[in-house]
């Protein structure tokens, strides 16, 4: 049997007024991968999830999720999760309320939503705060708030946006280790980042985005054998054209002694 692939896009492109962000994306994305999204900032990373999310609703091209044409659809959003790089959250509800009001907007019983929640928030070590208001958690309690609300309805695909933004490293350790789980039992990671070790070590697949085209698309392995650079970061200087870190260093120093 021919695997399906859970994501399609075809020839996406995208403009804000004048400034053309996407170019023609066209990609395939199968169960199971766990894509790291990487590319310059303002690459077009964002744009590309917000679009794939129903956020952003102009665009040209064509996207399938879950074999459907997704315009003006909203069914496929019960088996998706998302957690947004610059979140906005309900400041003023608990944990509890929040968790269980976004259960039943994905279709959760109340019941079922807060047993889960509840669990969840403790397996995260963020279990006394369940009934505090979301005003008192921390930077990283409100990111643990966020990927939990992500994963509360088992989403067949996540899109994580700089997930581990706060996290302290033991919370690294069991996001790094339960999106290799979830993948493994056949679910999609679609995950964007700045943090190169971390994208080079979870993904089974990179996407390079550069100016709005994707510039490369394979393993680490197959990325590295190209273009002949030992890390992720070397890799992702030279397809980005980027060799000047040390010039521009230099220069904002004698900017800074003007
Ligand atoms: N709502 C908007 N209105 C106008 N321009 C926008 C809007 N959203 C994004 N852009 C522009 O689109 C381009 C791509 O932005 P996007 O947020 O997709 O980049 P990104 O790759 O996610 O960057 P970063 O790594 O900084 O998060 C940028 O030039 C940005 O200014």
């Amino acid at each position: 049997m021919v695997t399906k692939p859970v994501i399609s896009i075809k020839n996406l492109r995208k403009s804000f007024g004048s400034n053309e962000v996407l170019k023609g994306v066209n990609l395939e994305v199968y169960p199971g991968q766990v894509i790291g999204y990487i590319g310059p900032n303002g690459a077009g990373k964002s744009t590309t999830v917000k679009i794939m999310l129903g956020i952003i609703e102009e665009y040209e091209g064509q996207i399938e999720i879950f074999g459907e044409d997704i315009t003006g659809q909203t069914d496929y959003k019960k088996r998706i999760g998302y957690v947004p790089e610059d979140g906005e959250i309900y400041e003023s509800l608990t944990g509890y309320e929040y968790l269980t009001f976004l259960g039943k907007i994905y279709g959760l019983d109340f019941e079922s939503a807060n047993k889960k929640a509840e669990r969840l928030s403790q397996l995260f070590g963020i279990e006394e705060s369940y009934h505090s208001p979301i005003s008192s958690y921390s930077k990283g309690m409100k990111q643990k708030l966020l990927i939990i609300a992500s994963l509360l309805h088992n989403p067949d695909i996540l899109f994580l946006d700089e997930p581990l933004s706060g996290l302290d490293a033991n919370s690294v350790m069991v996001l790094k280790e339960l999106l290799a789980r979830l993948a493994r039992q056949g679910k999609t990671i679609f995950y964007c980042s700045h943090i190169m070790e971390v994208v080079e070590k979870i993904s089974n697949r990179i996407l390079l985005i550069n100016k709005g085209q994707i510039v490369a698309d394979g393993s680490f392995e197959e990325l590295k054998a190209k273009s002949k650079q030992g890390s992720l970061e070397g890799i992702f200087n030279q397809l980005t054209g980027f060799s000047e870190h040390q010039k521009i260093a230099d220069e904002i120093i004698s900017t800074l002694g003007e």
